[in-house]
């Protein structure tokens, strides 16, 4: 039996909502978000993005070369996100020179280790960490300044269509693999998803 990324995502409905619904986001949307918590998810994610490029730099080490457009195009784009960050810290005064706190440390842990997993595994988390951005900034609708930008950032439909593409290169994947890697991949999402909320909640609570 094949698996693919949207039953894995229909497996675990509660759990990714609760991964791209949070008070954080709704906070953004109603102009509540302190910038004490909004400044500390900008600079936590930061950090976060840094591993994440690393990580994306290790999946394409190992795709096959069918998979190198999709995901060449995900690094160039990270390369004006990351310059993208600095400039928004700037702005706000924030310096970007700070330690993980330990849901960022551990979630970039967790990025380190999925090197270990089968490509197949590596494919769908990296779906579903860039899934649960793409959901989590456009579910709340349009959002009032400062914070537009953000949620086009994540929300446009460019993104969308790029979330669209990795989960066909991890489906095609899924469906040559041992139930044993399905498994796998499917007990990434509902980390991915943990690590998730865990992040907004973070920022959430520096008030
Ligand atoms: C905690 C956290 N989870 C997911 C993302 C999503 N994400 C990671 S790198 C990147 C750039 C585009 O590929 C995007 C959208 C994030 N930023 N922070």
């Amino acid at each position: 039996m094949s698996l693919t990324c949207q039953e894995i995502l229909k497996n675990h409905q509660p759990l990714w909502q609760e991964a791209t619904v949070h008070p954080f986001l709704e906070g953004c949307k109603q102009g509540t978000i302190t910038p004490e918590q909004f400044n500390t998810w900008l600079v936590q994610d930061y950090q976060f993005v840094v591993e994440f490029t690393r990580m994306l730099a290790r999946i394409l080490s190992v795709a096959p070369r069918h998979h190198f457009d999709v995901l060449l195009g995900g690094l160039t784009a990270l390369k004006d996100e990351l310059n993208w960050f600095q400039a928004k810290a700037a702005e706000r005064n924030l310096s970007l020179d700070v330690a993980k706190q330990r849901t960022c440390e551990e979630y970039s842990q967790f990025l380190g280790n999925l090197a270990r997993t089968p490509y197949a595994v590596q494919a769908t988390g990296l779906w579903a960490v860039e899934l649960a951005y793409n959901q989590g900034w456009q579910l709340p609708g349009p959002m009032p300044e400062p914070y537009t930008e953000f949620a086009d950032r994540w929300g446009n439909s460019g993104f969308t269509d790029y979330v669209k593409l990795l989960a066909q290169q991890a489906d095609e994947m899924l469906r040559d693999a041992s139930p044993e890697v399905q498994k796998e991949a499917e007990q990434t999402v509902i980390t991915v998803a943990q690590f998730e909320k865990a992040f907004w909640q973070m920022a959430f609570n520096a008030s």
